[in-house]
């Protein structure tokens, strides 16, 4: 166990408006997803047969760099993007997994076939700007993954979850086998009791005493730390 501090939603949001003074959207998801997929790999090295669930924001951006990687490592990543962003930055990533070969699903995946064709369902739907109720479009697909079988990662905050208070409804909340905090765990990181790995090494020291961030040594060359 390494100990770690735990950052609110309007730090996470805050910490995040910086880190835009320093790099660009595409620098930091590029890390952000590559350490998702390193994780993912260290977490679950025989579940070949992934499904990424990619949300309208940069959470989901995370999930499509994520799939991406998870390809060159030896994965057979698909994805299901059911409401696209129409910016360059995710059409470009959109592009890229197209390029890999990897398969974008046409219809939402039901829990019968999500539990069939899946060994792990990598949850990259909403991150930390999430604001319950879950709007009406991601409702099928969320209610499929609360009953499927197959494990499931979610991407810095499991979605639906309330960034700082966890699952507020223990019934209709998504239980992720594993958590990959991105740049530090999100007060909801407390409410998780499973695998959980902390990626996105790019907080300078400077930005870590701003906000109070106690975090764990990357060991080596490494860009994502088992917490
Ligand atoms: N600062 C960091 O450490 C970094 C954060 N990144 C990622 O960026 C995420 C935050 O991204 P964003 O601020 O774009 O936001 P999110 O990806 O958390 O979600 C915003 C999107 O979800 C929609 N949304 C919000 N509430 C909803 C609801 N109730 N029902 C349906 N849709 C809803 C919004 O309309 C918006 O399109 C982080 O969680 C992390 O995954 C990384 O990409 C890069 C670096
Ligand atoms: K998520």
């Amino acid at each position: 166990m390494h100990p770690h501090s735990y950052l609110n939603q309007s730090d996470a949001i805050a910490l995040d408006v910086e880190l835009f003074n320093y790099f660009g959207v595409e620098q930091l998801m590029e890390l952000a997803g590559l350490s998702c997929a390193s994780a993912i790999a260290e977490g679950f090295p025989e579940s070949k047969n992934v499904l990424i669930v990619v949300g309208p924001g940069n959470n989901g951006g995370d999930g499509l760099v994520c799939a991406r990687h998870l390809k060159m490592f030896g994965y057979s990543p698909e994805i299901f993007y059911p409401k696209r962003t129409a910016k360059t930055l995710y059409e470009n990533l959109t592009k890229q997994c197209e390029l890999f070969e990897i398969p974008f699903l046409t219809a939402c995946p039901t829990t019968e076939g999500l539990n069939s064709k899946y060994s792990l369902v990598v949850d990259a739907l909403f991150g930390f700007s999430f604001k319950a109720p879950v709007r009406k479009e991601f409702t099928e697909i969320i209610d499929n993954m609360l009953h499927m079988s197959t494990p499931c990662c979610s991407i810095d905050i499991p979605s639906g979850w309330d960034v700082e208070n966890g699952p507020l409804d223990q019934d209709n909340s998504l239980k992720p086998a594993m958590l990959i905090s991105l740049s530090a765990p999100k007060l909801c990181a407390r409410f998780f009791h499973g695998i959980h790995y902390l990626g996105g090494r790019f907080i300078a020291p400077a930005l870590a005493t701003k906000y109070k961030l106690k975090l764990p040594n990357y060991p080596s060359t490494h860009n994502c730390v088992r917490l």
